[in-house]
């Protein structure tokens, strides 16, 4: 990892883009989700911290197999300082209805992972929250139990924070009725934080239980009830999709190098919205493109590019960060400048949400995209799928 020369890029459109948290709920069953939204320009508040706790090196060294104490002192030294291109609790720009975007993160990842692409989507005008899934998917997460005295509310140092890190897979465990238990349990998370906006949307603001000082109630009447879509990022692209099958009120999806993997036959024909799958070149295989491609059915609007040059690692934020030896090594990178790759894949994702949201933007403008037409872009999939299907 490199040097803070590398950074996470800024968001490229109109509006100045805030970040804050929100965790409801004193168990596991609450919702904690990180929202990245327009702001008013507040210069002086400070930039987000990147990865917030250092539980999350633990998680993260959990997943990569590498010695806690190890992790820590590698994420520490590299990553420690990072901040993402966002104001910490910057006010929320009210006045408008914006399209609201809940994001779901892959395995091993967790919510403030992906913030190269939910801060560009929040510059153009939209609310994303990344939801945190609680179903031991994520390298860490946490979530504050009640403290015994009922006294007011306990300083921050005091709130409890019961950790849940990154369960992996038990030799000879069957892989298929986890994934697919997490993925009922991450559609459903993607619901509930649904849910909860909604409510602020309607003017009852969340019962926080983490100690910011955000003004929700300038949240009232700022969500555009009909413009909502689902996305997510491998494990977060299937939950995405499950989340579509579950919940008509999200009008489309984006898949992004999706991990078909968790979904089990019913959902196929359960999927109405329009959906976009954006793939990395060098991650697909025969079999999970095959998987996508059932989800085809007339009527329906089914895109898919492939990104060329891109890896798996092309959409998450560590992508940014890998110098390119690190980096080309741990297939952090791919043979595609990072951030021409995000651009690519946010563009695209612009241009289909203005398509099947009704958005009045200029984001047409790279309606070219989705038919793979560009630099560095292909249609469909870059995959041979003959040897499968002759099989
Ligand atoms: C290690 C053994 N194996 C456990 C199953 C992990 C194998 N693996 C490839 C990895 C993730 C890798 C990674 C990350 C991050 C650094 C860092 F150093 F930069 F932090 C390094 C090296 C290790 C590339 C993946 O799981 C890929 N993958 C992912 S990666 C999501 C993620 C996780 C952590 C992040 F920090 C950023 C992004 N999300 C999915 O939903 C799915 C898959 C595969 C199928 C479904």
């Amino acid at each position: 990892m490199g040097s803070n020369s590398q950074r996470i890029p800024e968001g490229k459109g109109p509006y100045s883009v805030g970040c804050t948290d929100l965790m409801t709920g004193y168990s596991i069953q609450g919702i904690f989700l990180r929202l990245y939204y327009p702001s008013q320009n507040c210069m002086n508040n400070e930039d987000t911290t990147w990865i917030p706790r250092k539980e999350y090196y633990y998680g993260l060294s959990d997943f990569l197999n590498i010695y806690r104490k190890l992790g820590e002192f590698i994420f520490a030294r590299y990553v420690g300082s990072v901040t993402c291109p966002a104001k910490w609790n910057a006010e929320f720009k009210p006045g408008e209805k914006y399209p609201l975007i809940i994001f779901s993160h892959g395995l091993g990842a967790f919510r403030t992972l992906y913030s190269a692409i939910c801060i560009e989507m929040a510059s153009q005008g939209f609310v994303v929250a990344a939801v945190e899934h609680r179903d031991q998917s994520s390298s860490a997460t946490y979530y504050c139990k009640e403290n015994s005295n009922l006294e007011a509310k306990p300083p921050p140092s005091e709130l409890h924070k019961e950790w849940i890190y990154y369960r992996k897979l038990k030799a000879n465990e069957d892989e298929v009725s986890l994934r697919r238990k997490q993925v009922q349990q991450r559609a459903d998370e993607c619901i509930r934080a649904l849910d909860l906006l909604l409510e602020i949307n309607s003017g009852n603001p969340a019962m926080n239980v983490l100690p910011l000082n955000f003004n929700w109630s300038l949240l009232k009447d700022s969500i555009d009830l009909q413009k909502i879509a689902a996305m997510g990022h491998s494990f977060g692209a299937a939950t995405a999709i499950e989340t579509l099958s579950k919940d008509a009120r999200f009008q489309c999806g984006i898949a992004l190098d999706a991990w078909m993997f968790p979904l089990s036959d019913e959902v196929y024909p359960k999927i109405h919205q329009p959906l976009l799958f954006i793939n990395s070149e060098k991650f697909q295989w025969a079999v999970n493109i095959l998987e996508m491609k059932k989800l085809n059915c007339k009527g329906r609007e089914r895109k898919m590019i492939t990104i060329k040059g891109s890896v798996h690692q092309s959409f998450p934020d560590f992508t940014f960060f890998a110098g390119n030896i690190v980096g080309k090594f741990f297939k952090l990178k791919g043979d595609i400048d990072p951030k021409t790759a995000i651009d690519i894949s946010n563009k695209a994702s612009l241009a289909f949400l203005q398509k099947h949201l009704g958005l009045s933007k200029d984001f047409n403008q790279w309606d070219p995209l989705l038919d793979g037409e560009g630099l560095n872009v292909i249609p469909d999939t870059n995959i041979d799928l003959t040897p499968v299907a002759s099989e």
